[in-house]
């Protein structure tokens, strides 16, 4: 499971919980103005594109992002949509991108949701793996700027873009059902509620909080939708950086999956948040932090040459490290 978000403060934030029982070596990756980027069935960009940054598998001979945000600020981020994806064959009619090229297309190219919208009318997600042992996820994305987010699921019949007006995803089911089941929760808030129930009787207000009663705790996907809905609406910090990014990570931390909690039968494994990110977009910074180190930690996409044409990799800090006060 997966949960992306969107947050403004000063600044615009993006980010996601990367939750998965296998890691591919993660790290985060810059692609440099001038790396030469392939497709396989479009014209290669070797010409100046857009710098992105964001966390790619370990794989140093393409860009397999996860989720990455260009310096322009357009970010984008691939969570698992299993049995709803249905990627589709060559389309001689349209420009043929593989959906593991689908994140470096996009945000080597532009720099607004209304500039995507327009160009996914002429996309088909075609059915090629990255290799034998790589082969397709079956992914939905969201793709958001400062201003407003899209949801991308390519589905039997078609490529459906939605708009995205909570900026949040997590994964089944589709989109418009995610959305429709947040009607279900309409009574809840974070003020103590009305006693609406048993007026004649005096209904304790035992405890804080209860205006939060029946959003779901669980960790299944669209308990994390309804989740994240809440707290993301209701979230609070002020403009500096610090409290942003702070209150971003609190935010995710309220749909992160504990290991040990989501047990996967085969391969026998645990899910569990491996990664969380949040992208300060208007600065191209990459915070993050790992299940093993709660630390958030750093990369500043404009701290390097992003004239070059090599991929620039940092390995993703994963061990606890204490800050003693004594
Ligand atoms: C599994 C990941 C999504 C995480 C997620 O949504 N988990 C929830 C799982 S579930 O709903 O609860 O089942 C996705 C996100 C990005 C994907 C990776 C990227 O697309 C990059 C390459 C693409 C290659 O085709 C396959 C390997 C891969 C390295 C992908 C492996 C995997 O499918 C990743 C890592």
């Amino acid at each position: 499971m997966c949960s992306a978000a969107n947050y403004t403060t000063k600044n615009h934030y993006f980010g996601r919980n990367f939750d998965y029982e296998i890691s591919y070596n993660e790290q985060v990756m810059i692609t440099p103005r001038n790396y030469p980027l392939k497709f396989r069935k479009i014209n290669d960009i070797t010409t100046t594109h857009y710098a992105i940054i964001g966390i790619s598998a370990g794989i140093n001979e393409y860009p397999l992002y996860y989720d990455a945000t260009n310096e322009k600020g357009l970010s984008m981020a691939g969570l698992n949509f299993a049995g709803y994806t249905k990627y589709h064959e060559y389309d001689s009619n349209k420009l043929n991108i593989t959906p593991f090229e689908f994140i470096p297309y996009i945000l080597s190219k532009y720099e607004s949701v209304d500039d995507v919208k327009e160009a996914l009318e002429n996309i088909n997600l075609v059915n090629i793996n990255y290799s034998d042992k790589l082969p397709l996820s079956p992914l939905h994305w969201i793709i958001s700027d400062s201003e407003s987010s899209i949801t991308v699921e390519c589905l039997k019949d078609e490529l459906k873009v939605y708009d995205n007006p909570l900026g949040i995803l997590t994964n089944n089911p589709p989109f418009d059902l995610q959305m429709f089941n947040l009607n279900n929760y309409r009574r809840v808030s974070n003020k103590t509620p009305s006693n609406d129930f048993l007026k004649d009787y005096n209904l304790d207000v035992y405890s804080r909080g209860m205006g939060g009663m029946g959003i779901p705790g669980d960790l299944s996907s669209m308990s994390r939708f309804v989740k994240l809905a809440f707290t993301l609406t209701n979230s609070l910090s002020d403009d500096s950086e610090e409290s942003s990014v702070n209150q971003f990570f609190h935010i995710l931390a309220s749909v992160e999956q504990q290991n040990g909690c989501t047990f996967i039968e085969s391969p026998d494994k645990y899910e569990y948040t491996i990664y969380s990110s949040c992208v300060n977009t208007s600065c191209g910074i990459y915070y993050y932090r790992t299940y093993g180190n709660s630390q958030i930690n750093a990369v500043n996409m404009h701290n390097e040459n992003l004239d070059t044409d090599k991929l620039i990799t940092y390995p993703l800090v994963n061990k606890e490290k204490f800050n003693f006060q004594n």
